[in-house]
Formats: C-alpha cells, structure tokens, sequence
C-alpha cells in the first residue's frame, strides 16, 4: 500500500504536545506522512499561552495552494483556526480541493483556559462543518457548536452530537475526556443518529496536553489508510491514544499538562530503551547487559489489547454476534453455539486448574483455582438450563466437538505444558473479549435491544454482562500483565504468541455457527 499522505491545518506549539507539532507525530505514528500549513504561531508551553500570532490569511492559503498543486492529499486534519477570516480562507480551499478525508477538531480553548478561537467565530466555524467528514469536539466545545448549554452527563452530550450530526450531515465523535469520574467515554454518531460507542476508564495521568489534536489527527490517517471505515479508524486511534497516555509519564517535558508519548508502543515494540537515566543520575555499570528495559505491566496490557484490535473487530462484525444482539438468530442455531461452548467449558476449567497447580504464589493459586470452579459450575449450571430449554434442545448434550472447539482446546492444552506464563497467558482472551463483548453488549453499543428484557436471549446475554466476572477479568489481566513483565524476554514472546493466537481461536469460536458459515 503506498503510504498516505496527511495534512495537517492547525496552530503550532513549541514545546511539541499539541497542535501541528503533535499532529505530525500522530500521523507519524499511526501510519502516515505527516504534513503541515501553519494557521497561527502559538507562544505556549505545557503551562499556558503566553501570546498568538496570526499572519495574514493570504499567506495561509499561499501554504496550502502550496502543497495542494504538487502533493496528492489522502486526507486533512483541521485544528487551531483563530479567527473568522482563517475559517473563510480554510473553507475556499476545502471546497476547491476537496480532499477525500477531511477531519475537523473544533479547538475553541486550550486545556489551559485560553482562548484559540475568537468568540465572534463560532457562526463561521458552523458553516465549516459540514465540509468536514468527521468532527470532534469536547463537551464544552459540542456544547457551543449545538448551542446548547455545556452538558451535565453523557446522555445530554450524545443529544447534542445527534443534534449536531443531523442538521449539519456529518459524523461526530463526542469525547468524554472533561467528564468527571472516572470513565472516558467517547460515541460515534452518525447523521441518522446511529451510535457507535467507545467506552475507556480514565488513565490515571494529568499529561493530557494535546490529547484532542492527537486523536483526530490519529483518526485522519486511519481512515484514509482504511477506505474511511469510520468505526475501525476511531478504534484503532483511540487504542493508540491510550497506549500513549498511559506511558506518557515517561517523558519528562514541561511542569503543566504534559504531553502523550506519541511513540511509546512503536518503541517498546522496537525494542527501544525508552527509559533512559535522568540528568545527574549514575551512569549504567558498563557491565550492564545490552537489549530492551522490559515493559511495564500497564504498557503490555496496552500491547496486547492493540495487537488484538483487528481480531476483536472481525469479531464484532460477525452474524453470530450480531445476530445476537438484536435478537434475530436463530434459536436452533443458539443452541448449537450453547452446546458447544459446554464442551469447551468443562475443557477451559481443566486448563485453569492447571493454570492454579502451576501458580507461583497463593494469591494465584487460589483465583486460578477459584476460576476453574466457576467455569465448571456456574456457567455449565447455566448451559444445562438452556440445553434443557426449549424445543430443538433435546440431544445437544451429546454434541460432538466441532473441529473449531477441538482446536481451541487444543491450544489451551499445549500452552498449559509450557509453563505457568504461556499457560495463563493462552486463558486471558476468554475473559477479556468476553467481558468486553459483555459491557458492550449491554451497554447498547450494538443496539438497544440487546439491553430489552424482552429480547429472547435475555438471560444468556445478562451473563456476559456479570460484575463478578468483570472483576474476575480484571485480576486475571494484572496477574497475567504482572507475570509477563517480570518474565524474561523470550518467554514474555511465548505468552504474548499465546495469548494472539487464543484470541484468534476466541473469534473463530464465535464465528463457527451457521450464521457465519
Ligand atoms: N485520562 C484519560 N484517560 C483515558 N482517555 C482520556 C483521558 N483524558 C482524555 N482521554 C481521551 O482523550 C481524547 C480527548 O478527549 P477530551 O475530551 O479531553 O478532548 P479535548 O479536550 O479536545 O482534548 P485536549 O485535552 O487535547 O484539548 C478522548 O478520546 C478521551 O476519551
Ligand atoms: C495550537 C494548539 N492547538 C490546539 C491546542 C489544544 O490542546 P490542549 O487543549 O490539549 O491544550 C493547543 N493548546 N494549541
């Protein structure tokens, strides 16, 4: 694939966090070559802004005919505008270049407090919209773009975005970064108001400077790298975004907001020593072993989560899932998913009282084992009731293994003879795409109906939505994140390659009905 070309039309900022500067790195990072036309120079730093500089708009449009004569554009990234006049300028050349992609972040004011856009701006940022392909302001920001109050929680902010998405036929993403507590939420909403949604507990960090800039540049590149599939570009980006705050703490730029660390995955990933000592610290023993600082528990979580981004899409995207939230698969079809996911259950608590035989400490020994009773009575307790169900029920008890099923408990066989790692490792993808799957599910990110009491598998889909096992899902990631990140390096592989290749075989489980076929 030929590498795509970004633009970047936004503000600068010298200390590198925000604006063009962190645009650039974001296209970069996300798979892009980044370019830029300067809208206004900004004196800020991580602390504030100290003044702006607007040259005159006749010279932007010089930047832009600039790079629009000689380079093919894939897509745009619109950030800091400043002033009326900027829109006008950005607007003419939008509807004379019409790039294939065009993202607008609608940057009124930093994170700081200051002003990036005149208040006398806002009607004309309004007829830029629907230029655009995607926008994606802030609660404050959607708030003044609906001409709304600011919204008090997330169902008033995903009103406005329906609001905004309808009259001015784009698509929003509403960010919940400014919401208190401690979710991050961020929804997809198309113009006839459909909801993709991207749920995030908040990373525990105050470097969020840029973090806006970031993603919508992030978006851009992803979406004209991926034919503008929308959904699977915000996934992408934002699961890069949260592997970049979560590691931004790493940097040491500035004593305000800090900024993300654009390139962290890529360079823990790279083998890139990404730590290095600070100013006045001891020099390393030149004895020290060469090679990569190993990654932290926190920043393999990201890792692995990512590398499974695509398995987890192709997944949602399935009939079988699908069909089953909004009701229509059928019952008999149902049935041959439940028998077989019997059958792997009384296999998956075999592998997880393995997995407690071989832990290294108690605390583990006891949630392994605790894991593996649970598997083999709770939810086999469950699947009785619903083989002994309904008509068509009769004889799926005795259902043969299918080869899928074969094959997953296959895998998770091998990796428990290889060790407590590999063997915990292969165990993580059930839980966490199945939990993931669950919030989602009934957090009405694939229609209402799935969360109806009404619907005919209400039951069973209240089972993927369990707290206990939410927190269930929770420890076995930090017990597995925690072992792998004290793991040697060739072993972290082996679980890493584990843990890939069972999220694979999770995918396929659910893909092996009819309704895939
Ligand atoms: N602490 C955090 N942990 C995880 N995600 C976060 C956090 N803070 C912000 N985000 C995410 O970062 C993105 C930007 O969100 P936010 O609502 O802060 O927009 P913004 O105000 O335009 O950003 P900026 O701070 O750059 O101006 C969203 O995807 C949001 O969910
Ligand atoms: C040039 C420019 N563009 C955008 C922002 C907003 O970013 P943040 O809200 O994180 O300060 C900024 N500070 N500077």
């Amino acid at each position: 694939m030929t590498v795509v070309n970004v633009l970047s039309i936004a503000g600068t900022d010298p200390t590198g966090g925000a604006g063009i500067q962190a645009d650039l790195k974001s296209i970069a990072a996300n798979g892009g070559y980044g370019m830029a036309a300067v809208t206004a120079l900004v004196a800020q730093n991580t602390r504030g802004v100290r003044e702006v500089h607007v040259p005159p708009t006749a010279f932007l449009t010089a930047q832009l005919d600039a790079v629009s004569d000689d380079v093919r554009i894939d897509a745009v990234k619109i950030g800091m505008l400043a002033s009326a006049e900027v829109i006008e300028a950005v607007g003419e050349w939008l509807r004379r270049v019409r790039p294939p992609v065009t993202v607008l972040d609608p940057v009124m004011i930093a994170t700081s407090g200051d002003r990036l856009l005149d208040a006398d701006a806002t009607d004309a940022l309004r007829r830029l919209i629907p230029l655009a392909d995607l926008i994606t302001p802030n609660l404050p920001e959607l708030a003044i773009v609906a001409g709304r109050d600011p919204a008090g929680c997330w169902e008033e902010a995903l009103g406005q975005a329906r609001l905004v998405a309808a009259e001015a036929d784009v698509r929003v993403l509403a960010k919940g970064g400014h919401l208190p507590g401690d979710q991050t939420p961020d929804a997809l909403v198309s113009p006839s108001g459909e909801v993709l949604d991207f749920p995030g507990a908040r990373i525990p960090t105050s470097n969020t400077h840029g973090t806006g800039c970031s993603l919508s540049a992030a978006i851009a590149t992803r979406a004209a790298r991926n034919g503008a599939d929308w959904g699977g570009a915000t996934a992408e980006a934002k699961a890069w975004l949260r592997e970049s705050l979560a590691a931004s703490d790493r940097l040491d730029v500035g004593s305000g907001h800090g900024p993300l660390h654009h390139f962290s995955g890529l360079w823990t990933r790279g083998g890139l020593d990404t730590a290095p000592a600070a100013p006045g610290a001891p020099a390393a023993a030149p004895t020290a072993p060469p090679g990569p600082t190993a990654p932290t528990a926190e920043a393999i979580r990201e890792d692995w989560w990512v590398r499974i981004a695509g398995v987890r899409r192709e997944t949602d995207d399935l009939r079988f899932i699908r069909g089953l939230a909004d009701g229509t698969l059928p019952r008999e079809q149902f049935l041959d998913y439940v028998a077989q996911d019997a059958l792997y259950l009384g296999a998956y608590a075999r592998v997880l009282a393995r997995v407690s035989a071989l832990a290294p400490s108690a605390e583990e020994q006891a949630f392994w084992a605790k894991c593996a009773q649970g598997a083999i009575i709770g939810e086999l307790e469950l699947h009785r009731a619903r083989l002994e169900a309904g008509p068509g029920a009769a004889g799926t008890r005795d259902a043969e293994p299918s080869a899928t099923t074969t094959g997953y408990i296959n895998h998770l066989l091998a990796a428990s003879t290889r060790g407590y790692e590999e063997a915990a490792a292969a165990t993580l993808p059930c839980f966490w795409m199945y939990a993931d799957l669950g919030a989602r599910l009934t957090g009405g990110a694939f229609g209402e109906f799935a969360r109806s009491a009404d619907h005919p598998y209400a039951e069973w889909l209240a089972t993927y939505d369990d707290p206990v096992f939410a927190e269930d899902t929770e420890t076995a990631i930090g017990f597995v994140t925690r072992a792998a990140a004290q793991a040697t390096p060739a072993t972290r592989e082996r679980m890493r390659r584990a843990f890939e290749a069972a999220a694979v075989w999770e995918r396929e489980f659910f893909g092996q009905t009819a309704a895939d076929a």
